[in-house]
């Protein structure tokens, strides 16, 4: 199982990264696409790297936006793998 990260290292490894901030125990950021097509197209390449990582978002869609929130269940905070899988949903969208 992952370790939970201190909220220090999670600040520090997000002052690397655009837009994401540490809240409630979770890392999270908006995205907006150019319209509602392009969000769920997104959010299915996104789907199935969740389903080979088997770690999943909390997001919620509304037309051409997307928030994000990512937490590691099983440990109730922030981990490696929440990391892993904003740096891949940040690769998928500049791609
Ligand atoms: C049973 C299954 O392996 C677990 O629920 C996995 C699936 N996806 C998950 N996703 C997230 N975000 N946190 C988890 O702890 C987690 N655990």
């Amino acid at each position: 199982m992952s370790k939970r990260l201190e909220k220090i290292e999670i600040e520090e490894r997000l002052a690397q990264m655009q837009g994401w901030t540490f809240v409630d125990g979770s890392i999270t950021k908006s995205f907006i696409f150019k319209d509602f097509k392009d969000a769920f197209a997104t959010m299915t390449r996104i789907a199935f790297e969740c389903e080979k990582m088997n770690h999943h978002p909390d997001w919620e869609n509304v037309y051409n936006t997307l928030n994000i929130t990512l937490n590691t269940h099983d440990v109730g905070g922030v981990t490696e793998k929440d990391f892993k899988l904003a740096q891949f949903i940040e690769t998928i969208i500049a791609s």
